[in-house]
């Protein structure tokens, strides 16, 4: 096969697994059997080897994995990456929510979002292309992962759109994914990880991005961080935008204009959260409006226009249970 013949069978191998991947692993809408798209990357993968001058950043063969790396480069976050103040009761909650309105001086909604219990992540595109995924770090200087994080396969390599933003998120290890992972230690004789969110943790500290790659991690995006999208005015609209660039999104979310609407979303998540197929450790609250957010704005630590409502931990109710049951 020619060089040019090779070009054009990779170009039209490499949008039909990007395609399939966006409908399976964004929209949790898969049109063909994963047989398909394993025979597709092997012969991309096949392709790239006998024309590797043919290779791009972007090509789907990345989420395989590339090269062992010896260390993770430092990154500092453009904007920094806080953390959320926490809320244990309604109380704190309506607290909140008075806070707010004084300081808004005005109406205010909310969008109310799952909390999911992964690692958060900072992902910059620039022109549409995906060019770099960090951790939070301290906040201020984080660890580049990008090599790792391109083996998500949920994360986009290429927008649908060639805008250079960045965008803010949880990278997590689904519950199914983590007693596999866990099942095949315990074979092995290693030791297991405790949790999802640990294990997600390791899974991406590691420098071999192979390693990573097998871990089956997943990601929901949340945040528009330093160059908000053009025309956006609130968060609710901006998820919407990240939906349109190709993103995944945590679709549970819900605008709530009043704080009872809040306290009502939050006691419902109470009972469903074991059916989930991911961990969440509670509900994270934010006011809709970047505006009244601006108006708002942040402590050195903390946003003052969101808060992470905490489930108690179930543990504690079980240890306690279980010392009740004892006695
Ligand atoms: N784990 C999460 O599912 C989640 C986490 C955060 C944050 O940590 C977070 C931190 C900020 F400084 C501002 C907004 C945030 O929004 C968030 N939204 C979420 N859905």
């Amino acid at each position: 096969m020619d060089l040019q013949l090779a070009e054009q069978k990779i170009n039209e191998i490499r949008s039909l697994l990007n395609q399939y991947g966006y409908e399976y692993y964004v929209l949790d809408h898969p049109t063909v059997p994963d047989a398909e798209y394993d025979k597709l990357m092997q012969e991309l993968l096949v392709l790239e080897e006998k024309f590797p001058e043919l290779k791009t950043p972007d090509s789907p063969s990345i989420r395989v994995g590339g090269t062992v790396l010896d260390l993770f480069e430092k990154v500092e976050h453009r904007t920094p990456m806080l953390s959320l103040g926490n809320a244990f009761n309604e109380q704190d909650l309506r607290d909140f929510d008075r806070r707010v309105r004084q300081a808004a001086g005005e109406a205010v909604s909310y969008v109310c979002e799952l909390k999911i219990d992964g690692l958060a992540v900072s992902l910059r595109y620039e022109e549409g292309l995906f060019v770099q995924g960090a951790t939070r770090g301290d906040g201020t200087i984080g660890e580049d992962i990008t090599a790792n994080l391109k083996t998500i396969k949920s994360i986009p390599l290429r927008l649908r759109e060639n805008v250079s933003l960045e965008v803010r998120g949880e990278a997590y290890m689904p519950k199914r994914s983590f007693e596999a992972l866990n099942k095949a230690r315990e074979e092995r004789g290693e030791e297991l990880f405790a949790n999802p969110r640990n294990a997600a943790a390791g899974s991406l500290r590691q420098l071999d991005p192979k390693i990573a790659a097998s871990r089956k991690l997943d990601v929901f995006l949340y945040g528009i961080g330093n160059t908000g999208a053009s025309g956006v005015i609130s968060h609710s609209e901006g998820l919407n935008y990240l939906d349109h660039l190709g993103f995944k999104t945590n679709k549970e979310r819900k605008t709530c204009a009043t704080i009872d609407d809040v306290i009502s979303y939050v006691n419902g998540w109470v009972e469903k959260r074991p059916h989930l197929p991911y961990e969440i450790d509670g509900i994270v609250i934010k006011v809709d409006s970047l505006q009244q957010q601006e108006e708002l704005g942040t402590t050195a630590k903390s946003p003052r226009w969101a808060i992470a409502y905490k489930f108690p931990a179930e543990e504690v109710i079980t240890t306690l249970l279980d010392i009740e049951l004892s006695v």
